[in-house]
């Protein structure tokens, strides 16, 4: 599977399909217009800078396992730290050509890269294989629980063919040498800053605040935030049948609203609707209506969670102070 020249590794159903599942709940209900055309994501840092730091917990053991299979594998235990995590869509049109993953100034301290795969080529998206340059495996069909591994300097290029349909969806890492770029030092900081703030606000400790207003904007054609477009969580609920409502109308019927006015209702307190129906519960904002949709798998991350946690881990321990706290 890997030569010298070549340093990768491919792992089949390393991840389970239930924490697949709950990393899709969380991209589902908090991702925003990513960093390229046609590209959603979320990030660590996002989610606890929307009040979100819970959703967190779930990556804690998965970034665990990988690093510990990254340093085993490439020979350098206990010298890595994990320099970003990030759960990254790509949709229809999305593509990169051949690259290394550290082929700019400001990425040469990514050292390894690691792909999950969150779910399945030819069942959830069409394109979207990948390739490498040169050695083998030359092609990896993305499947749900799979995870590529390689160096990310010019032994590993690599490409990712265009997406056709459908959403293709992974959860992707890079690791680094150098300890000026640990992801948990900044994640520590975030969560520190969020809970001494939120010990004031007693209310809405849970309650997702929804990030810069043309964070959840899409314009399909150039990637522009403020052009013809729709915003990204009402696509969500419309996709789930469900339209959104303020007290006294409906939000985002028609791409011609102003994505500003649009993402305001959407931060303000509303409804769903379904067909005919308006259903009672009121939401504090779109976000808020979004993780409550996908609850069920919600429920298990709290469940998952909710047992005794080891020790030793101070990003685990923050966060646990975050849980502890009771709710409003
Ligand atoms: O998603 C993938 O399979 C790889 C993406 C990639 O090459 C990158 O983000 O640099
Ligand atoms: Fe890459």
């Amino acid at each position: 599977m890997a030569d010298a020249d070549h340093p990768r590794l491919i792992l089949h159903d390393f991840l389970s399909p239930g924490i697949c599942k709950e990393l899709q709940f969380i991209y589902k209900s908090c991702s925003t217009v990513g960093y390229r055309p046609n590209v959603f994501s979320t990030t660590l840092s996002h989610l606890i800078a929307t009040n979100c730091g819970h959703l967190i917990l779930p990556f804690i053991s998965v970034r665990e396992m990988l690093k510990e299979k990254v340093e085993e594998f490439f020979g350098c235990e206990y010298q890595l730290f994990i320099e970003f995590t990030g759960l990254i869509s790509w949709t229809k049109g999305a593509s990169i050509g051949w690259h290394s993953d550290d082929n700019r100034p400001y990425l040469k301290q990514r050292d390894f890269a690691v792909v999950c795969y969150l779910n399945t080529h030819g069942k959830d998206f069409k394109g979207g294989l990948f390739h490498f340059q040169d050695g083998e495996p030359s092609t990896i069909v993305p499947m749900a629980g799979d995870v590529v591994m390689y160096t990310a300097d010019s032994q590993n290029i690599h490409s990712v063919d265009e997406i056709t349909e459908g959403e293709r969806l992974t959860l992707t890492l890079w690791f680094s040498r150098d300890s000026y770029h640990d992801e948990d030092v900044k994640l520590i900081s975030l969560l520190s800053q969020n809970f001494l703030n939120s010990k004031e606000v007693e209310l809405g400790w849970y309650l997702p605040l929804p990030a810069s207003s043309d964070m959840y904007w899409f314009s399909p054609d150039t990637g522009s935030r403020h052009k013809s477009g729709f915003d990204i969580s009402c696509a969500r609920a419309h996709i789930l049948g469900f339209t959104f409502y303020s007290s006294d109308d409906k939000i985002g019927s028609s791409s011609s609203d102003s994505s500003h006015d649009l993402s305001e209702l959407l931060m303000k307190p509303l409804c769903l609707g379904r067909e005919e129906e308006l259903l009672e519960k009121e939401f504090d904002n779109s976000l808020h209506a979004l993780q409550v949709f996908f609850r069920d798998a919600g429920g298990r991350i709290l469940a998952i969670f909710s047992g005794p946690i080891g020790l030793g881990d101070s990003l685990r321990a923050e966060v646990l102070v975050l849980l502890q706290t009771p709710e409003a």
